[in-house]
C-alpha cells in the first residue's frame, strides 16, 4: 500500500479553493502521476463558515493557519494565504524549519524572502516549489529551469500581470473605463487583495525578479527593478497607439548588461507600445506570456492563462505532484548560496523609440517650445500628432514618437521641459518594442 503525499492547504481564496476543486475533480489520475495519493490533511483561512463552492467538512479545519505548520500528519504545506511577511512568512519558515516541504503561489513573499526560504529549504532537505507565483498556470518556472537548462539565458521578457492585460486589452476592444474593467477584473479572481500591486507594476516587478534570479543565476534584486505601471495611461493613448499601428500591454523585461565593461543585471516593467505584428500584441484578457533567449535554443514562447482559479491551481498542484515524486529543488535552479550576486543597470544608455504624450494648453507657441526641447536634448521625432479639439479644459493631447535613440535623451527632454507652462500635466514616455 502506497502512502498518500499528506498536504496541508492555507488560503482558500481563489487558488486554494481551485486546488481543492482539482485535487477532488482529478484525483486519480494526480494519484497515477505522483505514484502516490494526495491527501488534504488539513485547511485553514480567514473564515470557517464562507460558502466556497466546494465542500470542506471532511477536511480538518484549523483556525490558525500557523497550526498547519505544527502538524506531525502534513508532509507539505501549500501557503495560499499572499502578504509577502506576516503569516504567510511566519508559515512558511514554520513549515521549513519543521522539515515539510513548502508549495506557495506567492510571489510577494518570493521575491523578498525568496533566498531566505531557498536556503532554508536546502538546509533542512525540503522542497521549496513557486511554480504558481509567476505567470500563474503558465509552466515557466519549470521551463526555465529545467526545459532550458543547457543555455546561457540572454533576455527574458512579457506580459506578466494577467489584470493589467485584461483592463488594456478590454479598454482598447471596448473603450470601456479603466475602472469599470478593473472591477471585472476583481471579479474573476485575477486581481491581487490590493489590486494597487497589479496596476502599479509591483506585482509584475515581483515576477520578473523571480525569473531574473532563476534565467541567469543571479540573486533576487526586487528592490532594483524599475517599475512603472499602467494607471497614467489613459484611453487617448491607447486610441493613439492603434492609429500608430501598436497596442499598449504592460511588459516585463531582464537581462544582462555588459556595456560598461562589467555584467549588471536589467530589470524593468513598464508600459510599452508593441507593434500589431509582434506576438505579445495578440496576448488579450488575463493571458500572459514570456519569452526567452538563450544561446542555443534561440527564442522560447510560453502562453497562457496567467491569472484566476483553475490555471493557478494547476501550476499549484503540477508542484505538489513533482514533490510526491520526490523532487527537492533546489528552488532558484541552483543552491541559493551560488546565486552571483549582480549590481543592477541603469537603462539611460538603452536605445530605442518612445512614444511621449503630452497633455498641453490649447495656445500658439506650445509647440516650439517642446520641439525646442526635443531637439536640445539630442532627440529625434519621427511624428507628432494631435488629437482632435481641446477637451472641456481647454487642453489637448499631443503624441510624439521619436526616432530609435538613447533614452537618456528623452530623459533629459523631459528635464528641460519639466515645470514649463507650455505643459498642462506630467508627460507619459512609453518605449517601443521592436518588432
Ligand atoms: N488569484 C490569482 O489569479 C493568483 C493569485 N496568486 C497568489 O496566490 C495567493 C492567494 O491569492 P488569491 O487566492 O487570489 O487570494 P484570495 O484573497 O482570494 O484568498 C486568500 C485566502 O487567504 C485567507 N487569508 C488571508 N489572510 C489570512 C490570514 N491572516 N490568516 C489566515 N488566512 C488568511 C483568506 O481567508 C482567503 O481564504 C496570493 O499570494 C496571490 O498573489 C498567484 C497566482 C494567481
Ligand atoms: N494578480 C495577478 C494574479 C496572478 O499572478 C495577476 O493579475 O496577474
Ligand atoms: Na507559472
Amino acid at each position: 500500500m502506497v502512502e498518500p503525499l499528506n498536504i496541508a492547504l492555507a488560503g482558500l481564496g481563489t487558488v486554494g479553493s481551485g486546488v481543492v476543486r482539482l485535487i477532488e475533480t482529478n484525483a486519480e489520475l494526480i494519484a497515477r502521476r505522483a505514484r502516490r495519493p494526495i491527501r488534504i490533511a488539513a485547511v485553514s483561512a480567514r473564515d470557517r463558515t464562507k460558502d466556497r463552492g466546494v465542500d470542506l467538512s471532511r477536511y480538518d479545519w484549523e483556525d490558525d493557519t500557523a497550526a498547519l505548520a505544527a502538524r506531525a500528519d502534513v508532509d507539505v504545506v501549500v501557503e495560499m494565504v499572499g502578504g509577502s511577511d506576516g503569516p504567510a512568512l511566519a508559515l512558511a519558515r514554520n513549515a521549513i524549519a519543521g522539515g515539510k516541504g513548502l508549495v506557495t503561489a506567492n510571489k510577494a513573499m518570493i521575491a523578498h524572502h525568496g533566498l531566505e526560504l531557498a536556503a532554508a529549504a536546502e538546509a533542512a532537505g525540503v522542497a521549496l516549489k513557486f511554480e504558481a507565483a509567476v505567470a500563474g498556470g503558465i509552466p515557466v518556472i519549470k521551463g526555465l529551469s529545467e526545459g532550458a537548462a543547457a543555455n546561457a539565458i540572454e533576455r527574458v521578457y512579457g506580459i506578466l500581470n494577467g489584470t493589467c492585460n485584461y483592463i488594456l486589452s478590454t479598454m482598447e476592444d471596448t473603450g470601456r473605463d479603466f475602472a469599470d474593467v478593473l472591477a471585472d477584473a476583481q471579479r474573476m479572481g485575477y486581481a491581487e487583495a490590493d489590486p494597487t500591486f497589479d496596476i502599479e507594476g509591483i506585482d509584475a516587478a515581483h515576477k520578473l525578479s523571480i525569473l531574473a534570479a532563476i534565467a541567469f543565476g543571479t540573486r533576487l534584486r526586487f528592490d532594483a527593478v524599475e517599475t512603472m505601471g499602467i494607471s497614467r495611461v489613459k484611453a487617448a493613448d491607447i486610441e493613439q497607439a492603434r492609429a500608430l499601428g501598436y497596442v499598449i500591454r504592460l511588459i516585463g523585461m531582464a537581462g544582462i548588461d555588459g556595456t560598461n565593461g562589467s555584467a549588471r543585471l536589467f530589470q524593468r516593467v513598464r508600459p510599452h507600445l508593441v507593434p500589431i505584428d509582434h506576438p505579445l500584441a495578440h496576448v488579450d484578457g488575463a493571458t500572459n506570456a514570456v519569452v526567452a533567449e538563450g544561446n542555443f535554443m534561440g527564442r522560447l514562447l510560453f502562453q497562457g492563462a496567467g491569472a484566476g482559479d483553475g490555471p493557478t491551481a494547476s501550476a499549484v498542484v503540477a508542484d505538489i505532484i513533482d514533490i510526491a515524486k520526490g523532487e527537492k529543488g533546489p528552488a532558484f535552479a541552483m543552491p541559493a548560496a551560488e546565486l552571483e550576486a549582480m549590481e543592477p543597470a541603469s537603462s539611460g544608455h538603452r536605445v530605442g523609440s518612445s512614444y511621449i504624450r503630452f497633455t498641453v494648453p490649447d495656445r500658439p507657441g506650445v509647440l516650439a517650445d517642446i520641439t525646442a526641447a526635443m531637439r536640445d536634448a539630442g532627440v529625434s521625432i519621427e511624428s507628432l500628432i494631435q488629437k482632435g479639439d481641446p477637451d472641456q479644459d481647454g487642453e489637448v493631447i499631443l503624441a510624439v514618437v521619436t526616432h530609435p535613440g538613447p533614452e537618456s535623451a528623452v530623459t533629459e527632454a523631459m528635464r528641460i521641459l519639466d515645470g514649463s507652462d507650455s505643459l498642462a500635466g506630467r508627460p507619459l514616455v512609453m518605449q517601443i518594442i521592436g518588432a
